[in-house]
């Protein structure tokens, strides 16, 4: 059961066993939030996995049947996608060594039973804001300035997940380096600030092609850029069509020897994965692709299969 889902507002979700207390926290915090209920543990797990991408707080009665608060604080905290949520303990118990309990566990504060809903509110503010600011912070910490790409801190993280993911569904996983042609020539010619912006007009048309929810474009570092694609068969077409856009953009290069325009060469590797695969050698390979693709001529995609 969920209120009207709105997706601009942070997303709480209260686990109460009691009909009485979810209905009154909802009513407090609906209007400012969007809100999920939960009667019992299970659910909440279930809902948090779900929701994990949106879910800024969860407001956590401690006494359930079943399963209780602290057992439920406990499972999200073993899954990655859940260990970051925020979870504000509600509580009918007053001493303090069920408040350190809780707190050690990692809970981000305490609501004491009866519920007094102006406290309740401005904690549930206080946790929002902190939330939101680690998300703010979290994201500077991913990104590419120049590119607003991914960087290369969050691609080497995110192919360890999205091989973690592709081994449990077993599905192929695409994996692209990219390295744009002569761009010391490009600066030497149009110089450095024009040489950025044609970074950013490559990296634009790239993320352009990270499609599907867990693909990723990545500036790798200088003027290469890379792209996972979990779950991709098709992963050479995917870039081969990139490269020819990039092509099509005629940015012209005219100091280039290899055509009037900015081009990229490409190496793909598409990885049928096995547990013992090393996302190090993985990337290695697609390197050695990537420098057959220079040695072959430039502006072509070198592509092969490993793992089948
Ligand atoms: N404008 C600009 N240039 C950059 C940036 N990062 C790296 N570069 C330049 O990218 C160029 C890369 O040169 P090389 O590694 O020799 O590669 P290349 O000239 O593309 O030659 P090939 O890869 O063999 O085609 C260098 O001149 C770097 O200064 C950046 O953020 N902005």
């Amino acid at each position: 059961m969920q209120a009207e889902p709105d997706n601009d507002q942070p997303t709480i979700l209260i686990v109460d066993d009691e009909r009485v207390n979810r209905s009154m926290l909802a009513e407090l915090l609906g209007q400012q939030y969007r809100v999920l209920l939960a009667k019992d543990g299970p659910s909440a797990l279930t809902i948090a996995a779900r929701e994990s991408h949106r879910l800024l707080l969860v407001l956590l009665d401690v006494s359930m049947p079943g399963m209780n608060g602290y057992e439920v604080l406990t499972q999200l905290r073993k899954q990655e996608a859940t260990a970051g949520i925020a979870i504000i303990f509600i509580t009918g118990q007053s001493d303090a060594a069920a408040e350190e309990y809780g707190l050690r566990l990692g809970a981000a504060d305490y609501v004491s039973k009866p519920i007094r809903p102006a406290v309740v509110s401005v904690r549930v503010r206080n946790q929002i804001d902190l939330a939101l600011q680690r998300q703010a912070l979290q994201r500077l910490a991913q990104v590419d300035g120049l590119t607003n790409l991914a960087n290369r801190r969050h691609f080497d993280d995110m192919l360890q997940r999205c091989h973690r993911m592709c081994l449990r569904r077993n599905d192929p996983l695409g994996l692209a380096l990219i390295d744009i042609d002569h761009f010391k020539l490009y600066n030497d010619h149009y110089g450095h600030v024009q040489g950025d912006e044609a970074l950013k007009q490559v990296a634009g048309t790239l993320a352009r092609h990270a499609r599907r929810p867990y693909d990723l474009a990545a500036r790798f570092g200088g003027e290469e850029f890379a792209l996972i694609l979990p779950g991709h068969a098709d992963a050479l077409e995917v870039v081969e069509r990139f490269r020819q856009e990039v092509q099509a953009m005629a940015i012209a290069h005219a100091a280039s020897t290899t055509a009037p325009a900015l081009t990229v060469s490409c190496g793909v590797l598409t990885v049928h994965c096995g547990p013992a695969d090393s996302m190090e050698d993985c990337l290695r390979r697609a390197d050695e692709l990537l420098y057959d693709a220079k040695t072959h001529g430039r502006n072509r995609v070198c592509a092969t299969s490993i793992g089948l």
